[in-house]
């Protein structure tokens, strides 16, 4: 794409990118918190559509990059847990921390399960993320191949929250991964916890699966 083929058209396009993302975030929420009257509803949905339809005139096919991400160096605006693109996405926010990664965010009402409470798919997809950081962080990065949670307390919508993923083990290609999500206030005290196996693709697997996509 011609338009960010310099440093400055990139940088414009994952703000606007992000910006994007926020102004969905914000749709999200207010269209699944609200008890705005039947006749709003109408007039909104009316006014979404138009503005997705020019969206929609230019879009990637499945094997297509999107043109403001890197993936080699990390960057996809779009992932559903951490992209700040992603209209689905908290975001999670993520960061290195010693030899494990922390991650921050705050669940809104989109993510509810039981009332006022997290969905627990939701808490698996947060910690799967986490722990593939971490592995990658370390220096092993890996496919998902068993995600085991267990879930101590609800974890409560609209609360800051602190999660936490550090490497256990390392096996040939396994590698073992344990995490937590608590509450930022209350970081001693674990909601859900987790551990991963994640494992290294073979360079003929990487080529199958990836293949497409890498060109
Ligand atoms: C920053 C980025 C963060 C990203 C985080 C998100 C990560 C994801 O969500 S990835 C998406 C979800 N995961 C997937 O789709 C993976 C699907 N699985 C696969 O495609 C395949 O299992 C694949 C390619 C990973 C490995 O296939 P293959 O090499 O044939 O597996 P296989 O030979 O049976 O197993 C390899 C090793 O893993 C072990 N293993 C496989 N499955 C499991 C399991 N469920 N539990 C424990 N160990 C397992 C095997 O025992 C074997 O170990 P060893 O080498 O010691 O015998």
């Amino acid at each position: 794409m011609s338009e960010i083929e310099n440093g400055h058209g990139l940088k414009r396009r994952r703000e606007a990118i992000t910006g994007l993302g926020d102004a969905l975030r914000l749709l999200i929420e207010q269209a699944t918190a609200t008890e705005a009257p039947t006749e709003e509803l109408l007039r909104a949905a009316e006014l979404i559509r138009r503005a997705a339809a020019p969206l929609g005139e230019r879009v990637r096919g499945r094997f297509e990059t999107a043109a403001a991400d890197d993936l080699l160096g990390g960057v996809r605006l779009y992932n559903p847990v951490t992209g700040a693109g992603s209209a689905f996405a908290p975001p999670l926010e993520i960061h290195r921390d010693g030899d494990g990664a922390v991650g921050t965010c705050t669940l809104g009402r989109a993510f509810e399960g039981p009332p006022s409470f997290a969905h627990g798919g939701v808490s698996a997809m947060l910690l799967d993320q986490m722990l593939g950081y971490a592995a990658g962080a370390a220096g092993h990065p890996g496919m998902t191949v068993r995600l085991d949670t267990g879930y101590r307390r609800p974890v409560p919508l609209y609360t800051p929250l602190r999660l936490t993923a550090r490497v256990a083990g390392i096996d040939g290609r396994r590698v073992t991964v344990t995490g937590t999500i608590t509450t930022a206030a209350e970081p001693g005290d674990v909601l859900v916890e987790a551990t991963g196996v994640f494992v290294a693709l073979r360079a003929e697997q990487a080529r199958r699966l990836f293949g497409p996509v890498l060109g």
